[in-house]
């Protein structure tokens, strides 16, 4: 049976390595004819002729995306395989595939028998043979719908799934699921064979790096309905950990690209809590062939030209993330310009104008600011009203209006009096001095003052919290704002700049043509296009500051104020939110929900559920959910899909902390291929990198609240009640860090924990 199985799989790689063999020599076809294309398009784009840019257009953009993405080295451009029924109406759509989801009449015969009407490769793009029949049907494509959401208890027209594996122009397995065992299915008059035992589980037990991997070979059902939900409105996704809500945030993006390039030619933004998850997951895009319109970015880089890393103790970042923050700020926007923070605030202004000397004594330039103040324009750009209304006063005082009864001779006089005055220095320099153009880092400096943000938070924040604040924001930043970040200062210093108002920008570059044209620029190495992506993104990054689709990662975990920075990214954008409240490192959710609903405003909400846990085997899962019960109640933790068969460890650190986890990660790197993550509490992220000095690259050391989205083969958690005790949402974090491993998982504990003989800690307890 052994022997015959086999060669039945070596038949059915070898018809499949016939039909990749089939789909390489159509792409190199294309890619002559894309060759030829662009060399005649650059040409004509010398020529420069009007109407030449739009002659070239739809078959030069195609071509040179297929050349761009065949160059992208793909481990597996063809991944997937349908055998089909028959359609019910037989209608074929334009990729010359059956549209309808369901089997003709007739399409079972009576006696349970019935034949392969139709077979559909699905791959990373779509390829056409030269008479337009489907060679290959894009993953993203309604005709490779089936592929991911048939399952047994609705197949629809599938048969038969087959997931090809394959490595450059090698086909190395194929793995079946027969979705309709109940039929004796033939194709082209042979029984229809199957091969192996699924997909999935192959794919969730390979070991992990530490970059993540696409999963369009293996998308499941509930999975698929997220990525392909309509973009109209706001999508909402919840699941537990593992459940695959970042996986399916990176593919919906290349989806709706795919649906509508025009829509998102906007950009699609997707924030992301790290850097490390950042890094962790910007390689699925490309991979999926989308790489110029995503931006991924972290918190905090959210604001232009901040690159924060550093986090805040629990107690500051609650009242730095705290949405009353706004009134804070808004104070401090207006009253940093009471208090000198360039230059002493000038008590009275004094010119010589006319001949005579006029001056606005401190109550008058009060009088002046409290009338400007009034407006709800940015600071910053109250700057020409304020300059009016003090030459308003000015002209006043020198008496010279009543000289012109005359109507049109008094705007006359005002005129050259105004054009006298303000070309002045001592105009222009009081100004400069009393209505300065500030910029948010000064005014984030200034509240490093204790005195200061004691008056500007007054009857807001507690007098504890302002000191902690003035206390966190002087630790850091010198007086007039300058020093690193914190990755919550982030969202005060993005709330500040529109509170000040930005001076106008210098205009944009105009768009390169070619770079339009996705693919002109691309006929190049690799390498070189590696360096161009990082550019091109980084560009977009600078220059976008509203996106056409905002995609929220580890959403149950912005601060209300994080909301605001990235509500104002997306205002005329459609949303996808992934997030698991169990997860949440935020003490105060309530506050942050209205947050988030004042972010998305009005507009229609779909919300979806993910339920299987594809990450930890269910020996692993068993113990976070232990954590899951204290942490939230009743939560329903989601089902792991697999099991190992490989318990958790539990060691006790009897001397030091460090030469314990020392050992303990070694060990685990034994034990595993892939990564060792090590998790700690923040308090001790510092300290934890020195204790696996030496030990490779495999492995890792993370705050616990880096461990955030991230995975590995193996975990370390120091200290789980060290974690705990962190911050009020400790529970939750510690959850977080506990459902990281794909494989094994060791628990090191120390004093406060209280392990009992078995090295069990109290918090993990049965
Ligand atoms: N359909 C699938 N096929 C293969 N692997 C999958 C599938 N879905 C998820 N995975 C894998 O499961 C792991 C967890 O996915 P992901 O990180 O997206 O989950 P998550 O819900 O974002 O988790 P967390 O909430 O813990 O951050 C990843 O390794 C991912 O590749």
């Amino acid at each position: 049976m052994g022997a015959q199985h086999d060669s039945v799989r070596e038949r059915e790689i070898r018809a499949e390595q016939k039909h990749l063999d089939q789909v390489y020599e159509r792409l190199e076809e294309k890619i002559h004819e894309a060759e030829f294309l662009m060399d005649d398009a650059s040409k004509r784009a010398q020529v420069g002729t009007p109407g030449a840019l739009a002659e070239r257009d739809a078959q030069v953009f195609r071509a040179g995306l297929h050349l761009n993405r065949l160059n992208s080295e793909f481990e597996d451009f063809l991944f997937g395989r349908i055998d089909l029924l028959e359609g019910k109406d037989g209608v074929r759509g334009p990729d010359g595939a059956y549209t309808s989801v369901d089997p003709a009449e007739g399409a079972v015969h009576g006696d349970g028998t019935a034949d392969i009407a139709e077979t559909l490769h699905i791959g990373r793009l779509g390829v056409l043979d030269a008479d337009y029949s489907p060679l290959v049907i894009d993953w993203r494509a309604p005709a490779a719908g089936p592929f991911y959401r048939a399952t047994p208890v609705a197949p629809g027209r599938v048969v038969r799934r087959r997931v090809v594996r394959s490595k450059g122009r090698q086909v190395l397995g194929v793995e079946d699921d027969l979705l309709r065992p109940e039929l004796k299915a033939s194709l082209d008059g042979a029984e229809l064979p199957v091969v192996g035992d699924g997909a999935l589980m192959a794919a969730l037990g390979r070991a992990r790096s530490h970059s993540m991997r696409d999963i369009v070979a293996s998308i499941q059902a509930e999975q698929d309905m997220v990525i392909r939900a309509p973009a109209a409105s706001v999508t909402e996704v919840e699941g537990g950990p593992g459940t695959g809500k970042t996986a399916v945030a990176l593919h919906r993006a290349a989806y709706l690209l795919y649906q509508d390039r025009r829509r998102y030619s906007g950009g699609i933004l997707i924030v992301s809590p790290t850097p490390l998850l950042v890094s962790y997951t910007e390689g699925v895009l490309p991979s999926l062939g989308e790489e110029g319109q995503v931006a991924i970015r972290a918190l905090g880089s959210l604001a232009e030209g901040a690159e924060a890393t550093t986090y805040d103790e629990q107690r500051v970042a609650r009242v730095k993330g705290s949405a009353r923050m706004q009134k804070v700020l808004r104070k401090a926007a207006r009253g940093a310009l009471e208090t000198g923070l360039r230059a002493p605030v000038p008590e009275r202004l004094r010119l010589v104008a006319f001949g005579a000397r006029v001056e606005l004594e401190a109550a008058e330039l009060r009088a002046v600011r409290q009338q400007v103040l009034g407006g709800t324009a940015p600071v910053n750009l109250m700057r020409p009203r304020a300059r009016k209304l003090l030459l308003d006063a000015l002209w006043e005082k020198t008496g010279a209006r009543r000289h012109y009864p005359d109507a049109e001779l008094a705007a006359e006089a005002r005129q050259g009096f105004d054009g006298e005055i303000s070309t002045e220095d001592d105009f222009l320099a009081f100004l400069d001095d009393w209505w300065p153009e500030l910029s948010p880092r000064e005014v984030l400096g200034a509240m490093g003052d204790e005195q200061r943000l004691a008056r500007w938070s007054r009857r807001v924040l507690r007098p504890g919290e302002a000191r902690d604040l003035a206390r966190s924001l002087r630790a850091r930043l010198t007086p007039e704002g300058q020093g690193p970040l914190s990755v919550h200062d982030v969202a005060l210093l993005d709330e500040l700049r529109l509170l000040l108002g930005t001076p106008a920008r210098p205009k944009k570059r105009e768009a390169d043509v070619l770079d339009q044209l996705t693919g002109l620029d691309e006929l190049t190495t690799y390498a070189d296009r590696e360096g161009r992506r990082r550019d091109r993104a980084d560009r977009l990054a600078e220059e976008r500051t509203e996106y056409a689709h905002v995609i929220v990662d580890e959403a149950q975990d912005l601060t209300p104020m994080q909301w605001r920075m990235v509500g104002r990214r997306g205002r005329h954008a459609t949303w996808t939110i992934v997030g698991d409240p169990a997860q949440s490192s935020w003490s105060d959710p309530d506050e942050a929900g209205e947050a988030r609903d004042e972010a998305l405003g009005k507009r229609p909400r779909r919300r979806f559920e993910l339920t299987v846990n594809y990450r930890n085997p269910a020996e692993l899962a068993t113990l976070a959910d232990r954590v899951l019960a204290l942490a939230m109640p009743g939560a329903e933790p989601p089902r792991a899909v697999r099991s190992t068969g490989i318990e958790p460890r539990f060691a006790v650190a009897e001397g030091e902390l460090g030469e314990a986890v020392r050992q303990e990660a070694a060990r685990l790197l034994e034990e595993v291929e892939g990564t060792v993550g090590v998790v700690v509490a923040m308090s001790r992220r510092q300290e934890a990198a020195g204790w696996l000095a030496g030990l490779g690259d495999r492995v890792v050391a993370l705050g616990s609240l880096e461990a955030k989205g991230l995975e590995y083969d193996a975990t370390l958690v120091a200290s789980p009640a060290e974690i705990a005790d962190e911050s009020p949402a400790g529970l939750r974090v510690l959850y977080v860090a506990l459902t990281r491993a794909t494989q094994r998982l060791t628990v090191l504990s120390a004093g406060p924990d209280i392990p009992d003989a078995t090295g069990v800690p109290d918090l993990l307890r049965d």
